[in-house]
């Protein structure tokens, strides 16, 4: 019923009787439309519609901009257009409409009743439909094909790197040394027409995204366990394949880390990684830079590295006050970090006024396997500590948890230790986001992005 209900959505299928497609469909493989055939399809309609959206509505107001946006990283401002997800501030993140616990429901699973399949949600991102567990599988399949090689010579930049570089910035390092292998690039030098742009920026991000698992797991395998590497196996779907990779092997651990690509993958447009990566796109640099742009904004504390700092911070209450403090210690805890004028990781939102949904869902999926973990315990007490403590501090406009205030706790209890390394992580998922976005991007021929700055004395001159 589910892959009916999908293969609904596929404009291939409406000339072909439903009931018989999936028919065919479960015979063989093959005869699934393949993600960049439906993908293709739906890009003459979405460039006219942008078209006549310019045309209808081109000149309306979206809003003002005052001086304080100017100053306060733009806050407010509707700047992007970014087609794959959109932030509600109340209610968190929808991707391609759907809220997390809907496609918790309705994207495949490794097995049924299982966490989503990040490869489904990026087949959700690209064409805005909910794939089958067929097309799911295709997919998988054609990701560990085209992932399935790691070219030497990235290893060998990396173990070159000075001991003790940090996972993120091996991680901008290998992105970039991968870029040798743009097609886009190729294209660009060989005069390809802007209406074709697309389909080698597609060949680029879908063969980035396949090298991500076995990328980071040349990261993890080389910084932690002496250059020791688990060879891929073209088997496993893309997300166990990580975790199997780094030497994380298990139903469990690879139910985590299928859920955790699939909540980091996308947080609209706006944010500095996606933002970074979609500015250096929109110069035509090819994927590969564009999305080492993005993980280098990922790489910064109050971006992605927070859940780095979340886990440190949490050692760092139990090597001072225990595994089981008591709320007042916590209490204390925590407005010592805020008088040292510090932030507290994985609080606080630029957008959300909320608890995090993806913080939610990760909490639920530690209440049903690991309940009674002493982690556990005690993020749920900062959960109920830290709010009450940063709405009497009084500054900021959201108290509640972001994504970052869970996903280490997690990682930890399934033997992923190595701090350090959780950006990777999340670098691994958000490319699904931001370069499916990148190929709409150029899809639609959105221009080179260009706001304008203004100085303090123009400022004063203007206003005054
Ligand atoms: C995947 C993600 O990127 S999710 C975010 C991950 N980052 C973190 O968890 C780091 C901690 N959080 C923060 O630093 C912030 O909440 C951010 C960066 C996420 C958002 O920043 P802003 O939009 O500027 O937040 P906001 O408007 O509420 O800030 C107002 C004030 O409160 C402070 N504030 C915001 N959050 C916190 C926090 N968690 N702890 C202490 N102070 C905070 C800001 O630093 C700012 O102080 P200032 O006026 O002295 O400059
Ligand atoms: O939206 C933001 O600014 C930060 C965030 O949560 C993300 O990028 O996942």
């Amino acid at each position: 019923m589910r892959s009916l209900r999908a293969l609904r959505g596929l404009r291939a299928v409406t000339s072909t009787a439903l009931s018989e497609y999936a028919e065919v469909a479960t015979r063989s493989l093959t005869t699934v439309p393949d993600l960049k055939s439906v993908l293709r399809e739906k890009i003459p309609e979405q460039q006219e519609r942008l078209k006549a959206i310019k045309k209808q509505y081109g000149s309306k107001e979206l809003g003002k901009v005052t001086v304080d946006m100017t100053i306060g990283g733009m806050r407010g401002i509707t700047g992007l257009l970014w087609e794959t997800s959109l932030l509600d501030p109340e209610e968190g993140i929808r991707f391609r409409g759907y809220s997390i616990p809907e496609l918790q429901r309705m994207l495949p699973g490794a097995k049924p009743g299982g966490e989503p399949l990040p490869e489904g949600l990026l087949w959700l991102l690209l064409t805005g439909d909910i794939p089958s567990k067929e097309q799911v599988d295709a997919l998988s399949a054609e990701l560990a094909e085209r992932g399935k090689n790691i070219p030497a010579h990235v290893d060998t930049i990396l173990t070159d790197l000075p001991p003790g570089t940090h996972p993120m910035t091996q991680f901008s390092i290998a992105t970039l040394a991968l870029q040798p292998e743009s097609r886009f690039a190729q294209a660009y030098a060989k005069g390809t027409p802007k209406k074709d742009y697309w389909d080698p920026i597609y060949e680029d991000s879908m063969n980035l995204i396949a090298k991500l698992p076995g990328i980071a797991a040349l990261i993890y395998r080389n910084t932690y366990f002496g250059g020791n590497k688990i060879p891929h196996n073209p088997n496993l779907d893309w997300a166990a394949n990580l975790a199997h990779q780094m030497g994380h092997d298990g139903e469990e651990v690879y139910e985590l880390t299928r859920l955790y690509q699939t909540i980091h993958t996308d947080h609209e447009g706006g944010n500095v990684s996606a933002h970074a990566t979609h500015l250096v796109g929109s110069a035509l640099s090819d994927p590969y830079f564009s999305f080492s742009a993005g993980l280098n904004g990922l790489a910064g504390p109050l971006h992605g590295l927070a859940n780095q700092e979340v886990l440190r911070w949490l050692f760092d209450v139990t090597k001072k006050i225990g595994q089981e403090p008591t709320k007042e210690e916590v209490e204390q805890f925590v407005w010592d970090t805020l008088n040292s004028g510090r932030v507290i990781p994985g609080f606080g939102h630029a957008v959300l006024r909320k608890t995090d949904p993806r913080y939610t869902c990760q909490r639920e999926f530690a209440q049903k396997h690991l309940p009674d973990d002493p982690m556990f315990r005690l993020v749920s007490l900062f959960y109920e500590v830290v709010p009450g403590v940063l709405l009497k501090q009084g500054k900021v406009k959201n108290p509640w948890p972001n994504v970052d205030a869970h996903s280490g706790v997690l990682l930890q209890y399934y033997g992923i230790k190595e701090e350090n390394f959780y950006t990777v992580l999340f670098g691994v998922s958000r490319a699904i986001g931001v370069l499916s976005q990148g190929i709409w991007s150029r899809a639609l021929g959105l221009p080179i992005e260009r706001p304008k700055s203004i100085t303090m004395d123009a400022l004063e001159r203007k206003l005054a």
